[in-house]
């Protein structure tokens, strides 16, 4: 492979195709890493942690490579059964993909979180790691180099050898596409996994309730801060709509703790619940590109952070 024309040497690389993973503590800045590399919203972010639940895939398309990212929720000490299943998730998820990038803010030093994760992440030997120092937008020079010295170092301490370290805003895009670059060698040679154009498999129900989950926490995240559940129970096309004027009914359940919470979510005169109907409407609507009629309707499910039947119904 030592041809001097780079271009034949391109041409004869063998096709990859494979998983990688961004883990890193909550507000890290993988969903948005994420949408970055496969360049439109598949993942929910927000600027309050664990938004995550599930694992949204997104797909990067490339002529040499095919590049599965699954974002997964951010691991944490477990309290509930919810955490302990959702960091059961997490390992599980480490040890299958052939990648993991971990993602370190640039403007936070590095913390107790992160040493947590890098111990956990320094058990799961066989797969490659990545260390992603995200957010560089928001660090100036020497502190972005410092924080490059604190990663190579937490990978010392914590006993892994980083594959590479790399710094990237998904925000401003710089370094983005190295990203990508850096990931795609780490995959084994393969035929594309996915048709080309898909990007994320993820079931729309399950994008439909983090939507509406997401509208619904908005603003009362310290009052209700993961005591929210949507279930989607039902996507049906309104009967009798001329064909140019479709209607999609989605029927949704959101699911508090407590019924003294009712009243937080519902609001005043029951107009916070329609707002928040409203802003997940207009963003069903533009994911899935139809009119959506969206039926929201509030219910208690008694502490279903603890309950494991509760949880299977909530799709955990
Ligand atoms: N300035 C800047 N902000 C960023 C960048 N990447 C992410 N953010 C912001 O940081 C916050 C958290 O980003 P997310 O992508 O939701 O973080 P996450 O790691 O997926 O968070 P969890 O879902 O809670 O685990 C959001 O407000 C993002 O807009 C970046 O490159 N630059």
């Amino acid at each position: 492979m030592n041809s001097p024309d780079p271009t034949a040497g391109q041409a004869a690389a063998p096709h990859r195709s494979g998983f990688a993973c961004f883990v890193g503590r909550p507000n890290a800045g993988k969903s948005t890493l994420t949408n970055a590399l496969v360049g439109t919203k598949v993942a929910i972010t927000s600027n309050r942690p664990q938004t995550t639940r599930h694992s949204v895939r997104g797909i990067v398309h490339r002529d040499d490579a095919q590049l599965v990212l699954v974002d997964t929720p951010g691991l944490h000490k477990p309290r509930t059964l919810l955490g302990q299943r959702l960091n059961d998730v997490v390992r599980t998820t480490w040890a299958e993909v052939d990648a993991i990038g971990f993602c370190l803010p640039a403007d936070q030093k590095i913390g107790p979180g992160d040493r947590f994760i890098a111990k956990e992440l320094a058990q799961v030997k066989r797969t490659p790691k990545v260390a992603v120092v995200t957010k560089t937008d928001l660090a100036d020079r020497e502190t972005l180099t410092e924080q490059l010295i604190a990663v190579d170092q937490l990978g010392r301490e914590a006993g892994i050898e980083w594959a590479e370290i790399v710094p990237v805003s998904a925000v401003s895009g710089e370094q983005v596409g190295l990203v990508a670059d850096l990931l795609v060698p780490l995959l084994p040679e393969g035929p594309p996994l996915y048709p080309e154009g898909d990007l994320t498999d993820e079931p729309e129900q399950v994008m439909i309730a983090e939507l509406i989950r997401e509208a619904a926490l908005e603003g009362v995240r310290d009052e209700l801060p993961h005591s929210i559940a949507v279930v989607v129970e039902e996507m049906l096309p309104r009967e009798d709509r001329p064909a140019d004027r479709p209607l999609l009914d989605v029927h949704a359940f959101l699911y508090i703790e407590r019924p003294s919470q009712k009243g937080i979510v519902i609001g005043p005169k029951g107009q916070r619940l329609k707002d928040v109907g409203t802003k997940a409407r207009r963003q069903i609507e533009a994911l899935l590109g139809t009119p959506v009629f969206l039926d929201l309707h509030v219910k208690v499910a008694k502490d279903w952070q603890r309950d494991p039947k509760q949880l299977r119904r909530l799709g955990f």
